[in-house]
C-alpha cells in the first residue's frame, strides 16, 4: 500500500517502481473524477458516473472508498481478490481514509506513507503538475495537513526527495518483507525438506 498526500510523487513512484519490480501487480482504481489530459480508462483508473459508481458501492463491488475533495475514488475488490488467491503481490496507490479501511480488513498487508521534503515543496509539486485549478490545490494542502496527523497507523515513512532515492527505500522495504512473509519461509522449509529427502 502507497499512500501520502496529493503530489507527493505516489504515481509517478509507482509507474518506476512497477517497471523495476514487474512482479507486483497494480491495481487500478474506480473514480468519479473527470479524466486529465493523457489518462486512460482502464489503464489510470475506471471513470465512472456518480451512478455507476453508487451501484459498484452497492453491489459491495469495492474493497474500500472514499470522498477525496468532492469525488469519489475505490479499489475494485474482485481483482484484489483474485491476485491475492493466486500468490502475487497487489500494490494499491490510494488516499489515507481509504488505506486505513484496508488495514483493517488485511492488517498483514504493507503500509508505506510517502513523505514531502516540505510542504512547500508539496504545493510546488501540485502547482507544477498543472492538473489542478488553485481552489482545488488549497483543498488538497487542508487535507494534506490532516492526513499528515494519520501517519503513526503506517508501518513505514519513505521521503519522496528524489525518485530513484524513494523507489530504493520502497524496495528495500517490500524486499525485506518477502523474506520475513509466512508464505516465503514455509515455501523455503518445504524446499529444503523435499532437497533432504532425496539426498
Ligand atoms: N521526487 C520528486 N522530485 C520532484 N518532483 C517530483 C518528485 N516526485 C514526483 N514529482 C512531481 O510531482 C508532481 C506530482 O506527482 P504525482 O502526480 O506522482 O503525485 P501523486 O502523489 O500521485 O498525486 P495525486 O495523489 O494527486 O494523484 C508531478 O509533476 C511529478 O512529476
Ligand atoms: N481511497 C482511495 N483513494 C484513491 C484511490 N485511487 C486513487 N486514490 C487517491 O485519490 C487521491 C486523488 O487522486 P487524483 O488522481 O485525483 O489526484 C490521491 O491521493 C489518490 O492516491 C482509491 O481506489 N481509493
Amino acid at each position: 500500500m502507497l499512500s501520502g498526500p496529493s503530489g507527493v510523487g505516489k504515481g509517478t513512484v509507482c509507474s518506476v517502481l512497477r517497471q523495476k519490480m514487474p512482479e507486483l501487480i497494480y491495481s487500478v482504481s474506480a473514480t468519479t473524477r473527470q479524466p486529465r489530459q493523457g489518462e486512460m480508462d482502464g489503464i489510470n483508473y475506471f471513470f465512472k458516473s456518480k451512478e455507476q459508481f453508487k451501484d459498484m458501492i452497492a453491489r459491495d463491488a469495492l474493497l474500500e472508498y472514499a470522498e477525496y475533495v468532492g469525488n469519489f475514488y475505490g479499489t475494485p475488490r474482485d481483482f484484489v481478490e483474485r491476485t491475492l488467491a493466486s500468490g502475487k503481490d497487489i500494490i494499491l496507490e490510494i488516499e489515507v481514509q481509504g488505506a486505513l479501511k484496508v488495514k483493517e480488513k488485511f492488517p498483514e498487508g504493507v503500509f508505506i506513507f510517502l513523505l514531502p521534503p516540505s510542504l512547500d515543496e508539496l504545493k510546488q509539486r501540485i502547482t507544477g503538475r498543472g492538473t489542478e485549478t488553485e481552489d482545488l490545490i488549497a483543498n488538497r494542502m487542508t487535507v494534506a495537513a490532516e492526513e499528515m496527523n494519520l501517519i503513526r497507523h503506517y508501518d513505514y515513512a519513505v521521503l519522496n526527495d528524489e525518485i530513484d532515492n524513494a523507489c530504493r527505500r520502497i524496495q528495500s522495504i517490500v524486499e525485506a518483507e518477502h523474506c520475513r512473509s509466512e508464505r516465503y519461509m514455509s515455501e523455503f522449509a518445504q524446499h529444503m525438506q523435499a532437497a533432504s529427502e532425496k539426498a
